[in-house]
């Protein structure tokens, strides 16, 4: 079970409304402090918006954001106890692999030795010990996200917002990444947050799931459930297996 976290927020968006052109999304949902939550929907239907909402690189239209009970719907994204990791581009490619986690630390690099302890502890407990000075390009794309993890380690914020982060890299691989954001998780207990388009990570992370059309949260409940043969419909449709895949 994962510790019961001393960081952690619940995430809740209260009646938020955003529109881009002729996409109105609503979102009303509430999401667990410590807890672990799939994103999932078909291309399109607001899995990132979902994410730039809460990470607050977009503003509601109406409605409220709040992270730990805090309203944080008019604060700018560096002011939001929040990490976010994206698909790609997540690293300065003119800095080092310690100054990119070192970013976590101080934006200016200004680190205290208890700063360089901590960064060569994230760095050693996402396998890159030993890759301190190499840059961006002199990695692998999935030793790339090990450096956003890291990063992610050391900023040690209550809520970490995954967007699709390891959709570019293979199947093993993938697995690995997954455990290795379960493990960041299951050590810092923050609430995670992990849009995906593959099913299998989804069911990899356990959890609870929340799956999206057209801008609203169509269905949401743990993500076993979502897999089993009473599995919500909408989902079912989306995966056209007519529920449980193998
Ligand atoms: N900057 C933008 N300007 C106008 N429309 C946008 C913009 N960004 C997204 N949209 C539209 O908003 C809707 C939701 O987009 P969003 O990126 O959140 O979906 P998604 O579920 O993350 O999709 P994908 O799985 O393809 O990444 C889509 O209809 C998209 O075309």
């Amino acid at each position: 079970m994962i510790p019961q976290p001393k960081g952690a927020a619940d995430i809740v968006l209260d009646d938020v409304a955003f529109t881009y052109e002729d996409m109105h999304m609503l979102f009303d949902v509430t999401m667990k402090a410590g807890g672990i939550i799939s994103v999932m929907g078909a291309s399109g239907s607001g899995k990132s918006t979902l994410l730039n909402l809460i990470a607050g690189f977009e503003r509601p239209d109406s409605g409220r954001v709040l992270i730990g009970g805090a309203d944080v719907t008019d604060m700018p994204p560096s002011a939001r106890p929040v990490s976010m990791v994206f698909q790609e581009n997540n690293l300065f490619a003119h800095l080092t692999v310690e100054q990119n986690v070192g970013l976590g630390r101080s934006p200016a690099l200004r680190l205290t030795d208890a700063d360089r302890v901590e960064i060569s502890d994230a760095l050693a407990r996402t396998g890159l010990a030993g890759k301190e000075k190499r840059l961006p390009r002199e990695l692998s794309g999935g030793e790339r996200q090990r450096v956003a993890l890291a990063r992610v380690l050391v900023r040690d914020r209550p809520v970490l917002l995954l967007d699709e982060p390891f959709a570019s890299l293979g199947p093993g691989l993938r697995e690995d990444m997954v455990d290795l954001v379960m493990a960041v998780h299951a050590e810092r207990g923050m609430t995670v947050v992990f849009v995906t388009h593959q099913p299998e990570d989804a069911r990899r992370i356990g959890g609870n799931l929340l799956f999206l059309e057209h801008g609203r949260v169509v269905a949401e409940g743990k993500t076993a459930t979502f897999f089993g043969k009473d599995g919500p419909e909408a989902f079912q449709r989306y995966m056209g297996t007519g529920g449980a895949s193998a």
